[in-house]
């Protein structure tokens, strides 16, 4: 067994937080043969609750969890961390959207990025999944100057499971039959879940293209494009708070393929701060295809965009543009 890596959960006193930490603990997340030292960072008021989520990491008598720091305060809950995950924020509530939690939120992540770049690991692979999280994990990095950039993400990965279980279900398949499809720019309304690109291994055994096996592009373009983008709000018209169970099990895939990588012909969706890939404006956090060795995420490249995707591609990269001019502006940078 390694020595123990510390991974902060922040928010760990909410709902998101509740089944990430048992999904970490019990090693779904760095492996099972990785124990871990988990740092909890919540808001002074939430003290209390968090103290009966300490009792209950205990109670789970998790053999890889050698170790729980609940804090209220950020210099202590990222000391040493190698993995963080940023979740603590406002949720939207039914009819927003979720930049109109920029003015709640950003401030926030000002603040831890001046706490991880005095405290972390060097090396620390920051999620963020606290809305607007590109917009977010922009600003964190901008305040974290000592660790590089492509250290940052933000968490696009919902969108994706969410994309493959819609495209399974239409075709009749397993959910991890279906493979490559791509969320391209913001984790919000304006997001491009393209199907285009993907892949699916038919019951025959035959792997056919995505376009192939739905036989529908028009329902490719419309409805299935609709339904994720608004996946989000039809979970908190439902629920009537905001999806938790799904967005644990995404932010634990994220950082898992980020440390363990991406199967040989297969990529996955991240927020990755962008380079113009794809005529995409540079310096907004952007949700790109990658592929990722070595703990190392690189684009992948080449990939066709038909009239259609560029469409989609230019319209999400101005609202990050625009997001980003606020989001400056609120901090006063
Ligand atoms: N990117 C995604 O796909 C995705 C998916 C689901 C939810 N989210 C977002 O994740 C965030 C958390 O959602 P939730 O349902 O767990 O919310 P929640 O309200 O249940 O929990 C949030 C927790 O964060 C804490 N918090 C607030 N400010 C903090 C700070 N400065 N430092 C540390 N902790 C702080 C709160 O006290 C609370 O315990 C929301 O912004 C939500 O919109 C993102
Ligand atoms: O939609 C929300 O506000 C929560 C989250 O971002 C989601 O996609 O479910």
């Amino acid at each position: 067994m390694s020595e123990p890596i510390r991974v902060v959960v922040t928010g760990a006193a909410g709902q998101i937080a509740y089944s990430l930490l048992y999904m970490i603990a019990k090693g779904d997340v760095f492996g099972p043969n990785q124990p871990l030292i988990l740092h909890l960072l919540d808001i002074p008021p939430m003290m209390g609750v968090l103290e009966g989520v300490v009792m209950e990491l205990a109670d789970c008598a998790l053999p890889l969890l050698r170790g729980v720091v609940p804090t209220a305060d950020p210099a202590e809950a990222f000391k040493g961390v190698v993995a963080a995950f940023l979740v603590g924020a406002m949720p939207r509530k039914q009819g927003m959207e979720r930049k109109d939690l920029l003015s709640a939120n950003v401030k926030i992540f000002k603040v831890q990025g001046e706490a991880l770049d005095k405290h972390a690991d060097k090396n620390v692979k920051v999620l963020v999944v606290g809305n607007p999280a590109n917009t977010n994990a922009l600003i964190c990095s901008r305040f974290a100057p000592s660790i590089p950039r492509e250290n940052f993400t933000a968490m696009t990965r919902l969108d994706q499971n969410r994309a493959q279980a819609q495209i399974a279900a239409r075709v009749n398949v397993p959910v991890a039959n279906v493979n490559n499809i791509v969320i391209w720019g913001n984790h919000s309304s304006t997001q491009f879940p393209d199907g285009s690109h993907g892949q699916v291994k038919m019951d025959s055994g035959k792997t056919v293209s995505v376009r192939e096996a739905v036989g529908d592009d028009a329902w490719l373009r419309s409805i299935f494009v609709e339904t994720v983008q608004k996946r989000g709000a039809a979970v908190i018209n439902a629920r009537k708070m905001s999806s938790a169970m799904s967005a644990a099990k995404a932010a634990g895939d994220h950082m898992k393929d980020w440390f363990h990588g991406t199967p040989a012909g297969q990529f996955v969706s991240m927020g990755v701060v962008s380079d113009g890939s794809y005529g995409t404006p540079k310096d907004v956090v952007f949700s790109f295809p990658v592929v990722i060795k070595n703990k190392k995420w690189e684009i992948v490249k080449n990939l066709q965009i038909d009239d259609f995707g560029r469409k989609m591609l230019d319209i999400t990269g101005k609202e990050l543009e625009e997001e980003r001019g606020e989001a400056l502006a609120i901090i006063g940078a």
